[in-house]
């Protein structure tokens, strides 16, 4: 694939040079740079951080598909603002995390550059930030601008951290209220002193699904979603909805919950879903791990489980440590998903919390065999299948017991994978039964013992039978590390504890973002809407999933969210089936369908009848887009004309206004009919000549023209570094996509480069 040799072949010169980590990496400066396109301005350069030698990128061991990489590309190449999203199950959640650690090598040296955020402290723990309003040192509920500057001026962290953020990740964005989404944009725009740059130029970062769980709100208010507040509309340049889901291989399993998602079954799904109270059996002994939407009814259901097998439970302590303030740290603490306090017993069912690798990952289920030392589950781990034997058929050296990592001297730190087992089927084969003599001694098995044997080797862990793709697993899962830092990496908090929660049963909020390959979900009582969708799509097949108390009336989607999606779908030219349409692609793509009516409309025309002028450029472009095919008939969409200048060299006296002139005028209000029209294009080629003349870099000044059925906004004059002796202009347009939430897609369908001589394309 073409896209994948140009990213292999940065690769390939990365080798000689150290790593930045970033957007640069790889690229060796030539003598002289090569005259830059558009075509090649868009082309990516960023390396993501486990960039493989066929040009995938792979996080946790899982290839990004070509939609994610063109998110992760703009996010870290483009430096765009993006908000993606997608039903449950299509990765965002994976992408998320590959975007954050190619952004931390990419800002290696600067990381309090970034800022990971999320709106609840559960999905922050997950991406290893932190709130919000933890970020922002905001108080809940407080919109009052004036007062939060005076008391985060005072916080000098929080202060610094809103003047020094260039990227901000904001996580699980339908959880965010609307007014504190207007509330950070105008924060960041004071804080930063930056009146004129969409939240204060802070690059963002948004993913999630507002089909999920919305807003929390005080009683029976409304919520008012993150994408009605105005700022949304000014800042979130970019939108991509993922659409091939990972989570469920099964596509009318996917119809379904699509349905479930825009809160219409039809009846025959309802059919299907009633059909799904029926049991789940496995003769495996793993029960399905229950859904509850109350809390209650979790703890309820877990402590009712473990007390009812037989024997005694060994609990596991969380050591804690951290440097925040002990009220914060509790609470950072109080996030994670790691237990203060394990209590498990022999046969409990229990799911991992931390990947491992591909196989045993976030939300293994399994159950525990027994409870054993290290030493015991090392010497019974099966050799790697790499390992070689010496000719008299023992291990050689280099045949080692798996595990899931070692340290740098060797030593084993970590979970021990593929423990044998005897034939009892829960027995390390290497365990030896104690003696008369040690069993005396029981503290010399126990952490506490004294004496020279380190507390690591003495302690038992739970030894947990995994049920993995390829069968089944067993693994001494030890205890592993949970943190919370801030953007500058400080440790806030730190909870070392076994990375197992029972799994017999668990709230639909906590399971947000989860994949359980075997649920046992009761709606009976479904309190919110996208309560039902999030817990059903957690399942990962309809064969793991039975559902209790099912009514259609409780699969509730909010219905402006419903709008905003159809606006957001509407022109998707591939249908809007869960899984199926592409919308990472302009809704008209690759320019053909702007030349529908050639050759008054093929741009090369235009360009060569209007001229290198820019001016005339502008006009043409906004002339060409004020019938853009796609309009939906008796609707007014957003038309967005994005010119693109990569340089202006000679600056018509036409163009010669004040910075500050043209800049007021692109301040001016948006979408409002009373701008005076007269002129657009003078207004545009001014701007457009202004912001050449003074920026780098990609920066929308928007600027209102009343279109006979529709609006026209503009424009993204960018100056790109031409060498004195060019004197050209060159420019590429555009699209022209739109979308009531103003989001906008880029789909060039040329690149043209004007010179003085006359014109041709690039
Ligand atoms: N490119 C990929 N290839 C294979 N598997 C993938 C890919 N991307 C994601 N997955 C897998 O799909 C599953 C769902 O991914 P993820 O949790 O990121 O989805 P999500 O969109 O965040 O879902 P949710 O909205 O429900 O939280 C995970 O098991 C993940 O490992």
């Amino acid at each position: 694939m073409a896209k994948n040799q140009t990213v292999a072949g940065t690769l390939s010169t990365t080798k000689k040079r150290k790593s930045t980590g970033g957007i640069d990496e790889g690229k060796t400066k030539p003598a002289k740079q090569p005259r830059r396109t558009l075509d090649t301005f868009f082309t990516p350069q960023a390396t993501a951080s486990n960039l493989q030698l066929d040009g995938t990128i792979v996080q946790e061991n899982v290839t990004l598909n070509e939609e994610q990489v063109k998110v992760l590309r703009m996010v870290v190449d483009e430096e765009k603002s993006v908000f993606f999203t997608g039903a449950a199950g299509t990765g965002k959640s994976l992408l998320l995390r590959a975007i954050i650690s190619t952004l931390r090598r990419k800002y290696s040296k600067k990381p309090e550059l970034i800022s990971i955020t999320a709106s609840t402290g559960m999905a922050a723990s997950n991406i290893g930030g932190t709130t919000i309003h933890a970020w922002g040192a905001i108080t809940p509920g407080m919109h009052n601008i004036d007062k939060l500057i005076s008391y985060i001026k005072t916080c000098k962290p929080a202060h610094q951290r809103w003047k020094t953020t260039k990227v901000l990740v904001i996580d699980e964005v339908s959880m965010v209220d609307g007014h504190l989404f207007d509330t950070l944009a105008k924060l960041a725009v004071e804080l930063r002193k930056k009146t004129d740059l969409p939240f204060g130029g802070i690059q963002l970062v948004v993913t999630g699904d507002f089909f999920q769980l919305p807003p929390v709100t005080k009683g029976k208010t409304e919520p008012f979603f993150a994408f009605q507040s105005q700022a949304w509309k000014t800042c979130i340049q970019n939108v991509i909805s993922l659409k091939q889901v990972f989570r469920q291989s099964d596509n009318h399993f996917v119809d379904l919950l699509n349905q479930m998602r825009q809160g219409e079954i039809t009846p025959d799904a309802k059919k299907v879903f009633i059909s799904l109270s029926r049991p789940l059996t496995f003769n495996d002994g793993i029960l399905p791990t229950e859904l509850f939407p109350l809390r209650s009814e979790v703890d309820r259901a877990n402590a009712a489980r473990l007390t009812a097998l037989p024997g005694s439970s060994i609990k596991y302590e969380a050591r804690d440590s951290g440097a925040a303030p002990l009220e914060k740290r509790a609470k950072l603490l109080d996030n994670m998903v790691a237990q203060k306090l394990l209590e498990l017993k022999i046969d409990a069912q229990v799911m991992l919390v931390k990947n491992m690798d591909e196989t045993l990952v976030n939300g293994s289920v399994g159950k525990i065999l027994g409870f054993y030392t290290l030493p015991v589950c090392i010497a019974s781990a099966a050799p790697t299948p790499t390992a070689e034997m010496k000719k008299d058929g023992s291990p050689s050296s280099s045949s080692k017991p798996r595990s899931a990592s070692q340290d740098s001297a060797g030593k084993h730190n970590s979970t021990v994978r593929h423990v044998q087992v005897g034939p009892d089927g829960r027995t390390p084969i290497a365990y030896a039964p104690p003696t008369p003599e040690e069993k005396e001694n029981k503290d010399a098995k126990t952490p506490q013992a004294k004496g020279k044997a380190k507390a690591k080797d003495v302690e038992l862990y739970p030894l947990v039978e995994f049920r993995t793709p390829q069968g089944k697993e067993v693994a001494l899962i030890v205890r592993d590390e949970f943190r919370s830092e801030d953007n500058e990496g400080k440790l806030l908090a730190r909870r070392v504890q076994i990375p197992l929660v029972l799994a017999w049963a668990m709230s639909i909020h906590k399971s947000q973002g989860q994949t359980i390959q075997r649920v046992k979900i009761d709606l009976g009582r479904v309190f919110e809407k996208g309560q039902s969708y999030v817990a059903l799509s957690r399942a990962a097949s309809m064969d793991g999933l039975q559902v209790l108390r099912f009514e259609a009336r409780k699969v509730m989607a909010h219905p402006k969210v419903i709008e905003w999606s159809r606006n957001l779908e509407q022109l998707a030219s591939s249908g809007a089936g869960h899984g199926r349409a592409d919308t990472t692609q302009p809704a008209w793509t690759g320019g053909a369908p702007l030349t529908h009516n050639a050759p008054q409309h093929d741009p090369q025309n235009i360009w060569r009848r209007v001229g290198p002028r820019a001016a005339d450029l502008v006009n043409a472009i906004v002339g060409h887009v004020t019938s853009p095919p796609g309009l939906i008939n008796g609707s007014t969409p957003e038309v967005t004309v994005t010119l693109i200048c990569l340089g202006l060299h000679k600056t018509p006296a036409a163009f010669d206004v004040p910075d500050s002139e043209a800049v007021s005028q692109a301040r001016r209000p948006r979408n409002t009919h009373d701008i005076d029209c007269a002129s657009p294009a003078l207004r545009l080629s001014r701007l457009f000549c202004a912001r050449s003349l003074s920026a780098r870099g990609l920066v929308e000044y928007p600027i209102s023209r009343s279109l006979p059925s529709s609006w026209s906004h503009i424009c993204c004059p960018i100056q790109y570094g031409l060498s004195d002796a060019d004197v050209r202009v060159t420019a590429s347009c555009f699209v022209v996509s739109l979308r009531h939430d103003f989001s906008w897609q880029f789909a060039p369908f040329g690149t043209y480069v004007g010179a003085e001589s006359g014109l041709s394309k690039a």
